[in-house]
């Protein structure tokens, strides 16, 4: 039997870092995906009793006896079940670190052990110690803001919970999953995220199971309805970062001067609102309009990310060059480098500024925005 799922990574409109702190944010979901096909071997298969991770875009693969994880991961029956997204447990991560540790990741793809980690502890919660090979791709850079991570939750608790699902719609191509299964892959997203970033908002695991875009506050989705064109310039400037360092970091700062932050985190949701409510509005207000207030407000946010010590000289660097084309640009995600959105008013050639960003290392693209979430395909 084979499942395979596909989830989007997303761009952060508004609302990064504040959001963790219960501020609000809008986020869309992008078109570029990641890809997880789940094999689940016959009873007279060969290699029928060992669980394999193949990340086929890094040429990595890595393989665990089912013994070996039944002799390391405690399990308790009574606590564990696939229908109740349940976090994992202190004691349940240092063993499954043990048996990352084992594979000897090549040291300049360490940063991959978080990933492996989720992976032990999605897999074994919900499809328990069985044998399977898992192969994942995706279309996302990894730690740049795009939401790598989500996408990789996502996607990997949409194959896990359709494939243990009676309902199994064979030859539609990519189907989306229904409410209640979308909610619980979305809880154990969740989870997964809690290992890789350490303090999640949601946001990002919410909008690449749903799709579309969303206004998110403390778990409460709305679901946006554009009545604007929203065209983004997505630039990554390949500068590494890590999304649970830079999150502790606002952490850390706000536990320092926690009136101060606050009241950066109360400006930041006053604007994701007044951003939500101009991309949805249906006023008599012209586009031009609507597209110099985004504009303001990008401009408005990114001085708060700034002020919250998550920018970075490669993300003033973008600001700078696209400013001197007169557009606006502000980091996305957990910024420390990774990717800077630049809006798009109507009509804007994107050429010059592209090459010129191009000429600095680096590398631009535009996304769709706000497409499907989560879906399946058997
Ligand atoms: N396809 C994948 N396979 C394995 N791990 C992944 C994958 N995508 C993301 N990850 C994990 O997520 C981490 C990146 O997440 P994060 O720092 O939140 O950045 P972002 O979500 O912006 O890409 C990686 O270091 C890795 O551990
Ligand atoms: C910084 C934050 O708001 C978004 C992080 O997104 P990413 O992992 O950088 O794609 C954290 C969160 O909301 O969980
Ligand atoms: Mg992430």
């Amino acid at each position: 039997m084979e499942v395979k799922a596909r989830a989007p990574g997303k761009i952060i409109l508004a609302g990064e870092h504040a959001v963790v702190h219960g501020s609000t944010a809008v986020a869309a979901a992008i078109d570029l995906y990641t890809y997880v096909t789940l094999r689940l071997p016959l009873q007279s298969a060969e290699n029928n009793d060992r669980l394999t991770l193949q990340l086929k875009d890094l040429s990595l693969e890595f393989s665990w006896s089912i013994s070996r994880l039944k002799e390391v991961i405690p399990y308790d029956s009574s606590t564990s079940s696939p229908s109740t997204p349940a976090s994992c447990s202190g004691e349940t991560l240092k063993s499954i670190a043990v048996l990352v540790e084992e594979q000897n990741i090549p040291e300049e793809k360490i940063w991959l052990s978080s990933g492996i980690s989720t992976f032990l502890c999605l897999y074994t919660s919900i499809r328990g110690f069985n044998p399977a090979t898992v192969i994942i791709t995706t279309e996302l850079p990894y730690g740049s803001g795009l939401g790598s991570s989500a996408a990789f939750c996502v996607a990997l608790t949409s194959a896990l919970i359709a494939s243990s699902s009676s309902d199994k719609t064979h030859g539609e191509g990519w189907t989306s999953l229904d409410e209640t299964n979308l909610e619980l892959l979305n809880k154990w997203a969740f989870e997964g995220e809690k290992i890789i970033h350490g303090k999640p908002s949601g946001i990002d695991n919410t909008v690449s199971a749903y799709g579309n875009m969303i206004k998110f506050c403390s778990g409460e989705i709305t679901r946006l309805q554009s009545n604007m064109p929203l065209r983004m310039l997505i630039t990554n400037t390949k500068v590494g970062r890590n999304t649970k360092a830079l999150v502790s970091g606002v952490s850390e700062r706000t536990v320092r001067h926690p009136d101060a932050m606050n009241s950066v985190f109360n400006a930041v949701d006053s604007i994701s609102k007044e951003l939500a409510a101009i991309i949805q509005s249906k006023d008599e207000i012209s586009v031009a309009e609507k597209e110099e207030s985004v504009k303001e407000l990008m401009e408005i946010n990114q001085g708060l990310l700034q002020s919250m010590g998550v920018s970075h000289s490669s993300i003033d660097t973008v600001i700078r060059t696209t400013l001197k084309h007169k557009l606006t640009s502000k980091l996305t995600g957990a910024g420390g480098g990774g990717c800077v959105l630049t809006l798009l008013p109507t009509g804007t050639v994107v050429d010059k500024v592209v090459e010129e960003l191009e000429s600095s290392g680096f590398q631009c693209f535009t996304a769709l925005i706000g497409g499907n979430g989560a879906e399946i395909c058997f």
